[in-house]
C-alpha cells in the first residue's frame, strides 16, 4: 500500500516542480533626493530632482549572495492576496498527512489481528475503515494539490509581472550592460525556480514536518522502544543534506548563470544572422554557443551527481535504521516480548515514515538551489530607475502645454561614466520653433534628447517645460507631451494599423488614416494585399526602412504632441528615402517645438536656430545664414558634408 501525500515532498510535492532555481526579495527602492542644484523657481522640497541612480546591478553574473531565508522572507510578501489559500492547503496538507498516518496504523491493524488470526470477521471493520480514510485521504489530496498548483502559478504570475514592470522602468545603460538573453532568461526561469521556494516550498515543509510528527507520535505508541531506536540514527539525514547543501547551491549557481549565457549567445547569433553569414562566421558562432552549453552541461551533470549521490546515501542511513530496528526486534523477539507479525508491522510502518523525514533534508537542498535564481532577480530588482514619478500629492497639476522647452545650465555624466557627458548646456525653444542641434560624434547630442524625454535627470540645472522643471510633472504627462522619434524607427510586431494607432490609443480610424496621409505613408500601405492589416515586425521585410520611418512619422502625428524630439530622422535610410522622409517631417514638424538632433544639415536653413555642440558644451548658436558666416565648427561641419547643402 502507498498512499500519496499532498506535498509529500520536493520531487512531487503540490505545485508543479520546476528546475531549480532561486528566488529573489524586491521592493523598488526609492531614488535618494540629491541637493537642488540653484534656484527651482517656486518649488516645494519634494520636487528635488532625483538622483539618476546607477541603475546598475552588481555585475553581470555577479549575483548578490543571498541565504535562503532572507530569499524566503523577500518574496513571501508577494503571496499576499492568496495567504487564505495557503492556509487551506496546508490544512489538506496536515489532513492528508493524519489520513495517511491513520491508514498506516489500520495497516498495521490488520496485519496483527486479522491476518495472524486468519479470520475474516476481523478484516471487515478495519478495511472499511482503511476504506473511508483512503477516499477521504484522496478527496483532501486533490483539493489540495489543484489548489497548491493554482496557487503557485498565481504566485508566478504575480512575480514575473512584477520583475517585468521594475524592469521597464530601469534607464538605457541597464539594457547596454546586460545581455538581452540573459535577462530573458531571468525572467523565464528564474522567476520560476523562486516558486518552488516560496509556495510548493512552504506547503512541503508543512507536509513534511506534520507527516514526520504524526507518524513519530504513531511509531511511539506502536512501540517506543523500537521508535527510540530508528529516531537515534534521524539525525544523520540531516547531517548528510547540510554536508550537501553548499556544494549543490554552487552548483545551482553555475547552472542558472550558463542558462542565461546560453540563451543570450542563441539571442545575439539569430539577431546578427546577416554578420555571421557575410562574415562566415559559422564556425566562430557555433564555438561559441559549444563553450556556453559545454559550461551548462558540466554544472548539470555535476548538480544531478551530486543529487543520486545524496539520494544513495539517504538509502544507506535508512538501511542503517531499518537493520537497528531489526537487530532490536530479534532481541525483544528472543526475549519473548514481541511477536514477529508485530515486527514486520513495525518495519512496514519505517517505509512510510522515513520518506517525510527524508524530505525535510532534500527541501533544504531544494531551497539552496532555488536561493541561487533568487539572487539572480535580486540583482535585476535592486537596480534603479534612473527616473521615478513624483512623490503622490506633489507632482504639479496638468496644464495646457504650449512648448516652451528650456535648458538651464545643465550638466550630466552617465552613471558609471569617466566623464561629464554634457556641461554648462543652456537654450530655449519656443513654442513652435525649430532647434537643430548638431556636433561631431560624441559630442553628447543624443544624451540632450535623452534628457528632454527624461530617460534620465541632470546632474547640474535644469531642463524645463514651460518653466516646470521636467521631475516635477508625472512621467506619463510629460511623454504624452513630448514625442520622441529615436534614431531606431521603433516597430511593433502587430498591424500597420496598431502601429499607428499606439501613437494614441482609442484613434479613430479616419484619423489614423489621416496621420497616414499625412506621413505620405497611406498610399504605399493602401497599396499591400492586406492594407492596414498587414502585419509587420521590427526589421521586416515587408517595408522599406523608410517606409518603416514614415509609419512611425504617422504615429508621432497622431499622438499630436506640442513638443516634437527627433534624433537623426534620416539616418538609416538612402538619400532618396530621405528625401521623401523630408515633407512628412516638415509637416509633423510644423506648429510644435521640434528638437532636431542630426548630422544631416539639410533641414538646417529651416532652422530658427542652430546649436553646435562640441565635447559636451554648445560652442555655437544662431541661423544657417549666421553660423556659416562665422566660420568656426559650423561652417567647418558644413563644408565637411560637401557644402552641397541648401544654403
Ligand atoms: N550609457 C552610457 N554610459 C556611458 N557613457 C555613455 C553612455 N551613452 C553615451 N555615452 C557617452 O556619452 C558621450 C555622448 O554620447 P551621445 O550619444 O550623446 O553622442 P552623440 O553626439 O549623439 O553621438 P553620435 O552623433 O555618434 O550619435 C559619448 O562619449 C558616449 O560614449
Amino acid at each position: 500500500m502507498q498512499l500519496r501525500t499532498l506535498g509529500s515532498g520536493p520531487a512531487d510535492g503540490p505545485g508543479r516542480h520546476r528546475r531549480p532555481g532561486r528566488p529573489r526579495p524586491y521592493g523598488r527602492h526609492q531614488p535618494k533626493a540629491t541637493p537642488q542644484p540653484k534656484a527651482a523657481p517656486h518649488l516645494p522640497d519634494e520636487y528635488l530632482p532625483v538622483d539618476a541612480g546607477d541603475g546598475e546591478p552588481s555585475g553581470e553574473g555577479v549575483a548578490p549572495r543571498l541565504a535562503a531565508r532572507q530569499a524566503f522572507r523577500r518574496f513571501w510578501p508577494l503571496t499576499r492576496g492568496d495567504r487564505r489559500w495557503l492556509v487551506l492547503i496546508c490544512a489538506c496538507v496536515i489532513a492528508a498527512a493524519l489520513a495517511e498516518t491513520a491508514a498506516v496504523l489500520l495497516f498495521s491493524d490488520l496485519t496483527d489481528n486479522a491476518l495472524r488470526q486468519g479470520s475474516l470477521s476481523a478484516f471487515w471493520v478495519p478495511a472499511a475503515q482503511w476504506l473511508a480514510v483512503a477516499v477521504l485521504g484522496a478527496g483532501v489530496g486533490y483539493m489540495g494539490n489543484s489548489l497548491a498548483v493554482w496557487t503557485a502559478e498565481r504566485f508566478v504570475l504575480r512575480l514575473r509581472a512584477r520583475v517585468f514592470a521594475h524592469v521597464q522602468d530601469l534607464p538605457p545603460h541597464f539594457f547596454q550592460r546586460h545581455r538581452q538573453g540573459d535577462l530573458v532568461e531571468r525572467l523565464t526561469g528564474d522567476v520560476e525556480s523562486i516558486e518552488q521556494m516560496v509556495v510548493s516550498g512552504a506547503v512541503s515543509t508543512v507536509s513534511a514536518v506534520f507527516s514526520t510528527v504524526f507518524f513519530s507520535v504513531a511509531a511511539f505508541w506502536l512501540r517506543w522502544d523500537l521508535a527510540l531506536a530508528t529516531f537515534v540514527l534521524a539525525p544523520l539525514f540531516w547531517l548528510a543534506a547540510r554536508r550537501f547543501s553548499g556544494r549543490i547551491g554552487s552548483v545551482a549557481r553555475d547552472e542558472r548563470v550558463a542558462d542565461g549565457a546560453i540563451t543570450s549567445v542563441v539571442e545575439e547569433s539569430l539577431g546578427n544572422v546577416v554578420l555571421t553569414q557575410a562574415y562566415h562566421r559559422k564556425d566562430a558562432e557555433e564555438r561559441r554557443l559549444g563553450r556556453e552549453a559545454g559550461a551548462w552541461m558540466r554544472a548539470s551533470v555535476t548538480g544531478a551527481r551530486m543529487s543520486e549521490l545524496y539520494e544513495q546515501l539517504v538509502e544507506v542511513i535508512e538501511t542503517l535504521c531499518v537493520l537497528a530496528v531489526i537487530g532490536l526486534g530479534a532481541w525483544e523477539i528472543s526475549q519473548g516480548r514481541m511477536t514477529i507479525g508485530q515486527l514486520l508491522a513495525f518495519a512496514a510502518f519505517l517505509g512510510y515514515l522515513y520518506p517525510p523525514i527524508r524530505n525535510l533534508g532534500q527541501l533544504g537542498l531544494t531551497l539552496t538551489a532555488a536561493t541561487a535564481g533568487a539572487e539572480r532577480l535580486a540583482e535585476i530588482l535592486d537596480a534603479e530607475p534612473a527616473v521615478s514619478d513624483p512623490p503622490p500629492g506633489a507632482a504639479v497639476a496638468p496644464w495646457r502645454v504650449h512648448g516652451t522647452v528650456e535648458f538651464d545650465g545643465v550638466g550630466f555624466r552617465y552613471p558609471g561614466g569617466d566623464r561629464r557627458t554634457l556641461a554648462g548646456v543652456s537654450f530655449t525653444a519656443r513654442p513652435g520653433e525649430f532647434v537643430l542641434i548638431t556636433g561631431a560624434s560624441g559630442a553628447g547630442k543624443s544624451t540632450v534628447s535623452k534628457l528632454l524625454t527624461r530617460f534620465y535627470d541632470p546632474a547640474e540645472g535644469f531642463v524645463r517645460l514651460d518653466g516646470v522643471p521636467l521631475y516635477a510633472m508625472p512621467l506619463g504627462f510629460l511623454r504624452t507631451h513630448v514625442t520622441l522619434l529615436p534614431q531606431e524607427t521603433l516597430i511593433l510586431r502587430d498591424t500597420i494599423r496598431e502601429n499607428i494607432a499606439c501613437g494614441r490609443p482609442g484613434a479613430a480610424e479616419h484619423e489614423i488614416v489621416r496621420a497616414a496621409r499625412d506621413a505620405a505613408a497611406h498610399d504605399f500601405i493602401a497599396a499591400l494585399p492586406e492594407g492596414y492589416d498587414t502585419r509587420i515586425a521590427p526589421h521586416t521585410a515587408r517595408l522599406s526602412g523608410g517606409q518603416l520611418q514614415r509609419v512611425a512619422i504617422a504615429r508621432a502625428m497622431l499622438r499630436d504632441a506640442p513638443v516634437l524630439v527627433l534624433d537623426e530622422p534620416t539616418t538609416g535610410v538612402d538619400a532618396l528615402a530621405a528625401r521623401r522622409v523630408v515633407r512628412p517631417l516638415r509637416r509633423l514638424m510644423s506648429g510644435r517645438t521640434t528638437i532636431m538632433i542630426t548630422h544631416d544639415l539639410n533641414l538646417a536653413p529651416d532652422a530658427d536656430r542652430i546649436l553646435v555642440l562640441d565635447h559636451g558644451r554648445v560652442v555655437e548658436t544662431g541661423t544657417h545664414h549666421e553660423l556659416l558666416a562665422l566660420g568656426g565648427t559650423y561652417a567647418r561641419l558644413h563644408g565637411s558634408l560637401g557644402g552641397s547643402l541648401t544654403g
